[in-house]
């Protein structure tokens, strides 16, 4: 890690675009900070190569299976994702010379299956109104029935909170000099809250609150899943969580504008639903440095039209299926 860190802060020499993950800059947010004495902080995944947090879940499922030996170049990689942990295997997936097949519900954007075409990857889709657990269901009945598939399987799979607790948070903790008082991000996964949760509360104890942005049950905001829904992926611990605080789809679209427009934060909608909660735990507290993740960019939500459209003309703003 040290070694990683020595290239800041120029953002580093690599051997290639999988080794270039990861090093992502700390913003301070001083428009959205309600109090001087409290620092807001975006960490910003969305400048990973590929756009997104999963570029570095995707090269640790990757590595760690190579690792391991469970995997040979030309081999199928299957995973359902609801398209950012897809996209990021898929540039992988490509530079290492295997094959990938994603299981992702059929009403996704449409940038989302041009960006996984675009690297090569096959889609199989499954029933949109089941969301990201009908198409968790639909790859493991696949993988179930040929063997040859590998599924690194995110929602399982320990190097998915080892990318962010051997890195996220190594890094979040050395550019703030240990020095954080809360750190917030989306439920999907797990994975960040996980690996990050976990690495914090090691160095800082209780000094540090683990807070969990979630979506109304039965509200998908993009990349975020409510635990009432059905299914608690098996890496999540509850126990490394402080606080867990539901978001509304209209909330988290009007603070992914309230990014843009006062902070110049071109972010997905998940990051308008974590940013919202990061500023209400600001709120609470008199001083400190609270950390939140941006985890991907805006570009995959564009043809929803919801950057320059008000928000009181966005239709169906409730149930729209942000993926
Ligand atoms: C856009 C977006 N936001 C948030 C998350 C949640 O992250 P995690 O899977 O680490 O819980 C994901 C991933 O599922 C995502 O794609």
């Amino acid at each position: 890690m040290a070694q990683e860190l020595r290239n800041r802060p120029c953002g580093g020499r690599y051997g290639d675009i999988v080794q270039s993950i990861g090093n992502t800059p700390l913003v301070e947010l001083k428009r959205l900070s309600p109090k001087p004495g409290v620092r807001l902080w975006a960490k910003l995944e969305s400048a990973n190569p590929t756009g997104s947090v999963k570029d570095r879940v995707a090269r640790a499922l990757i590595e760690d299976a190579e690792e391991k030996g469970a995997i040979r170049p030309g081999q199928t990689i299957l995973e359902p994702t609801s398209g950012n942990t897809g996209i990021s295997l898929a540039m992988i997936c490509s530079r290492k010379g295997y094959k990938l097949k994603v299981v992702m519900p059929d009403n996704v954007t449409p940038e989302r299956t041009q960006l996984l075409r675009m690297y090569g990857a096959e889609i199989v889709y499954s029933p949109g109104h089941l969301g990201s657990n009908g198409a968790v269901e639909l790859a493991l009945k696949m993988a179930s029935e040929d063997s040859s598939y590998y599924m690194p399987y995110q929602y399982g799979n320990p190097a998915n909170p080892g990318a962010h607790y051997h890195g996220t948070a190594v890094e979040i903790l050395d550019e703030l000099d240990n020095d954080v008082s809360a750190f917030v991000a989306g439920l999907g996964t797990g994975g960040t809250l996980m690996g990050v949760g976990r690495r914090l509360r090691e160095e800082l104890g209780d000094a540090v609150k683990i807070v969990a942005a979630e979506p109304m049950q039965g509200e998908p905001v993009q990349g975020l899943r409510s635990l009432d829904d059905g299914f608690i992926p098996p890496i999540i611990d509850l126990s490394i969580l402080d606080r867990k605080i539901f978001v509304t789809n209209h909330d988290a679209i009007v603070w992914t504008k309230k990014l843009l427009d006062e902070e110049g934060i071109f972010a997905g909608v998940s990051t308008g639903a974590i940013a919202s909660i990061a500023v209400r735990i600001a709120n609470e507290m008199d001083e400190g440095n609270i950390v939140f993740i941006v985890c991907d960019d805006g570009s995959k939500y564009l043809s929803s039209g919801l950057y320059t459209t008000p928000v009181e003309e966005l239709e169906n703003l409730d149930t729209t299926v942000w993926w």
